[in-house]
């Protein structure tokens, strides 16, 4: 997919200036209102670039007074900072504040700020989605795992794709730990214009909910979308009021996809796949073995350091292909994952010599990273499962697949918020596990042993547990204990992934992470 429409593209190195009439006749195109205000000084205003936050602007940029936090002195201080017009929406009151701290700048009133400045983002940056294959991952669980398995065959491939995702933002030119899922618009358009700007050919993005409902990638025309499940989650006063508006919003991505991938074995698969019919061309994968999906997985199988399976790859139906895929990675989901991930390389041309290199060696930061013993008799798994959803699959996938080991678990619970987690965690833990070490988790204003106190208190009556607050110290004696006991052991290490912070009161003070103290204890 990617070669066709790339190597046509001239290299483009810098931005253009676009006047303020263009942007206007973008935003009509896009059915919102639009009309320019204080035309006099329009002649200046030539934008290069454009923001949401004030505290980013750069000389020449389009600044976007929108939002509820919003503060007429935001405005101010991007004119400060050089910005050359702003875009607003058609509020009276607003308008007439901002006339205030900003008067005669030139501007754009839009009857709908944030479709307009969706609207004109890519025009802003030139339109770099067509030099660039982007696929768009959605889902409930998984997304960040599919994300860095595809990035890690394309670049096997020798391909180096920019990730955008809840993890970290990579895009050539940034990098950074990201702050949201997926970014908005303008943000989300001057990372595809600099993944253009770096040589790259491929964007791999995760799409939130949130970002479809709030139009954050509102024109962004997907080579793939990717749908792995959808599960209660994200349901809260300044998320998604019910389960249907979460649904009905993650469903969207199928509105601006060309190939859609659909894995019909998760919940609601058949809703799934009826919406799945605005893509021009359907994909399916089925980790079960069936002979309807394109890629199907067999004898899913682990050996305790890597999963292995085979893929039956139908994409061309004359002529399925089968080939044995091994993964460093622990969790049967995860071939879910992977199945997403070989499908997604394969609609873009990607063969399965790198599809296999990829996969072996990847490296998905804190989601079932294994660090073991020489000898295999203590096996630890560092995950970022944290919430009822999460440790349902995880648990009983571990049963699964360590047959015969006793399984520790070590956790906590947040402090000032999900309170629900505090009786749902002990009670599912306490279905699989022998041994249940409840710690430190970001206590904020909470006090750690009151957490753990009420872990402890709604923990399966017959199941032994124990309260070492220090998460450092409880990480070393869950290990001590699990290379004591007489039976191999796996320990899973939870909620906290690979982060190196511990939320407490306002402060977040660096800590050593699970996996760095799992490693210098297990495998030095
Ligand atoms: C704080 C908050 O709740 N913000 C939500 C709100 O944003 P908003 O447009 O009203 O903007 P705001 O946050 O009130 O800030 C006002 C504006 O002032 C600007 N500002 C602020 C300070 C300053 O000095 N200068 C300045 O210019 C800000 O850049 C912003 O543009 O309304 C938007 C929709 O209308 C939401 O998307 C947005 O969610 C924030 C970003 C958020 O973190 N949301 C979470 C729930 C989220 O989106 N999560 C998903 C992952 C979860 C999933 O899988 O669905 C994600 O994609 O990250
Ligand atoms: N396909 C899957 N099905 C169920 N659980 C999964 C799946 N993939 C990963 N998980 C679990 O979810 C956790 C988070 O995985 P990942 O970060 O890939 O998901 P995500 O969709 O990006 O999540 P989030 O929206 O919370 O960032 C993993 O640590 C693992 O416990």
């Amino acid at each position: 997919m990617a070669a066709s429409h790339t190597d046509s593209h001239p290299a483009r190195t810098e931005l253009a200036s676009i006047s303020l009439d263009d942007l206007i006749v973008a935003i009509r195109a896009g059915g919102v209102d639009a009309r320019l205000a204080a035309r006099g000084a329009t002649e200046q205003a030539a934008v290069r670039g454009m923001t949401v936050d004030s505290r980013e602007v750069q000389p020449g940029n389009l600044f976007v007074c929108k939002g509820a936090a919003f503060r007429p002195a935001f405005l101010a201080s991007a004119i400060e900072r050089g910005a050359c017009a702003y875009l607003c929406s058609n509020d009276a009151a607003l308008l007439e504040q901002l006339e205030l701290v900003a008067p005669g700048a030139p501007h754009i009133v839009a009857s709908d700020v944030r479709r307009a400045m969706a609207l004109v983002a890519p025009v802003v940056y030139q339109h770099p989605e067509q030099a660039l294959d982007i696929v768009g991952i959605t889902g409930t669980k998984g997304k960040s795992t599919v994300a860095y398995m595809l990035r890690s065959i394309l670049l096997a491939a020798g391909e180096t794709p920019s990730v955008l995702g809840s993890i970290e933002t990579d895009d050539g030119i940034e990098h950074y730990e990201s702050h949201n899922t997926t970014p908005e618009a303008p943000e989300l358009w001057r990372h595809l214009w600099n993944s253009v700007k770096s040589g790259r050919h491929h964007m791999v993005m995760e799409v939130s909910s949130q970002g479809l409902k709030y139009d954050r990638v509102l024109g962004v025309p997907l080579s793939i979308g990717v749908f792995l499940n959808i599960g209660r989650d994200h349901i809260s006063g300044v998320e998604h009021p019910t389960f249907e508006d979460y649904f009905a919003s993650k469903l969207r991505i199928f509105d601006q996809c060309k190939t859609a991938v659909v894995n019909i074995d998760a919940e609601h698969a058949a809703r799934v796949l009826s919406a799945a019919k605005k893509a021009r061309r359907l994909v399916t994968t089925s980790a079960q073995g069936t002979d309807d999906a394109t890629f199907a997985a067999l004898n899913a199988q682990s050996t305790g350091l890597e999963l292995t399976f085979e893929v039956v790859d139908r994409l061309d139906p004359a002529h399925p292909q089968t080939h044995a895929i091994a993964l460093g990675m622990a969790g049967l989901f995860n071939v879910d994952n992977a199945l997403a991930a070989i499908a997604c390389a394969r609609l873009l041309g990607v063969g399965y010599d790198a599809i296999s290199r990829g996969l072996a060696h990847v490296r998905v930061p804190g989601r079932m990273e294994i660090v073991a013993t020489p000898d295999q008799h203590v096996i630890a798994i560092v995950d970022y499962a944290h919430n009822e959803l999460s440790f349902e699959t995880l648990f009983s996938s571990i049963k699964r697949e360590y047959p015969g080991r006793r399984i520790i678990a070590l956790f906590g619970a947040p402090g000032g918020k999900a309170q629900e987690r505090r009786e749902a965690l002990p009670r599912v833990a306490g279905k699989y596990a022998d041994l249940i070490i409840y710690t430190e988790e970001d206590p904020a204003h909470e006090r750690v042993e009151d957490i753990c106190a009420e872990l402890s208190a709604h923990t399966p009556a017959g199941v032994e547990h124990e309260v070492i607050c220090d998460r450092e110290e409880a990480v070393a004696h869950a290990l001590d204990v699990a290379r004591a006991g007489t039976s191999d052991a796996v320990v899973l290490l939870l909620a906290k992934g690979d982060e190196t912070r511990q939320h407490r009161g306002d402060e977040y003070p660096e800590v050593e992470s699970d996996l760095s103290i799992a490693k210098r204890l297990l495998a030095p």
